[in-house]
């Protein structure tokens, strides 16, 4: 079923309406940025920085990244904003820098053992895969293959994906298919996990705008908690398969709404 693309003028009008708080959660790889060689290279331009910086400083405006990227990593980049981080899929969350600059980790037991057995793997993949290399972050780990020959990275991710199902059916860990990544994280996090701890910390019944917008599959377990809150506006980037009530066709078009929000 294809959905409609997200009306700028009714989401701003929405906006503007608003006498309690607002709150807007963006995806950071494929939503603020477009994709790049090596995840290093995506750094938030100076006016992506600005735009959200602004849009953060607006007053009752609570603003959050969501990102599958590392905390050390979101804080180094996005520090200068006071925008509150989720980092690895939901596994960690902070709020914006004028209520309280603390990470929670919402990962109750990390056991770190589980890289030990699966690592290897993966390292083995990336012997064979070349262009391949491994992200290690505090608690997942991300296999790379953008830079490998397309159709032989795929195979060996549909292969890596394969053997790891079998490992992992005594683990307590899920694969997710990224953008040209095979992923490992907690099962029971995703990116709805530190959403719903957002809501509970900013007390849902004082929010009359919620905005999200991701490109991803693992933005759309956010998508479809949002959209039991009928106030909620979600939109995707592109036009796909989503659970998302709405698109925004590309990556400038949703800077220049972030843009256009912080103008009120
Ligand atoms: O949840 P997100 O903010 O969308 O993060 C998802 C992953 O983003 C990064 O990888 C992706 O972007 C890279 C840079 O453009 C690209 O090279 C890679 O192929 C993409 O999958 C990041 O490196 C991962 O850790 C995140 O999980």
């Amino acid at each position: 079923m294809s959905i409609p693309e997200l009306d700028y003028t009714d989401v701003l009008s929405q906006a503007a309406k608003s006498t309690k708080k607002k709150l807007v959660l963006l995806d950071y790889d494929g939503t603020l940025t477009t994709t790049h060689k090596l995840p290093e290279f995506a750094k938030p331009s100076q006016t992506v920085l600005d735009h959200l910086k602004t849009l953060a400083s607006q007053p009752d405006t609570y603003v959050y990244i969501l990102s599958g990227r590392g905390r050390h990593h979101l804080d180094e980049w996005f520090a200068s904003t006071g925008v509150g981080l989720s980092a690895e899929h939901g596994c960690f969350y902070k709020h914006p820098a004028n209520i309280h600059n603390k990470w929670y980790c919402l990962v109750e037991q990390v056991d770190p053992s589980w890289k030990e057995t699966i690592r290897p793997l993966f390292q083995h993949y990336t012997e064979r895969t070349p262009g391949s290399f491994i992200e290690e972050k505090e608690i997942n780990l991300t296999w790379h293959y953008r830079n490998a020959d397309p159709e032989f990275g795929s195979w060996q991710a549909t292969e890596l994906q394969v053997n790891l199902e079998k490992l992992l059916s005594h683990m307590a860990l899920s694969i997710v298919l990224g953008n040209k990544t095979l992923e490992l994280r907690p099962s029971s996090i995703d990116k709805s996990t530190a959403v719903r701890s957002i809501l509970k910390d900013l007390q849902l019944p004082s929010l009359d705008f919620i905005l999200c917008i991701g490109d991803g599959k693992t933005d759309e377990v956010v998508f479809s908690l949002l959209n039991e809150i009928p106030h909620a506006i979600t939109s995707t980037v592109g036009k796909k398969q989503t659970e998302a009530q709405y698109y925004i066709p590309t990556v400038d078009k949703v800077n220049k709404l972030v843009e256009d929000l912080g103008k009120l």
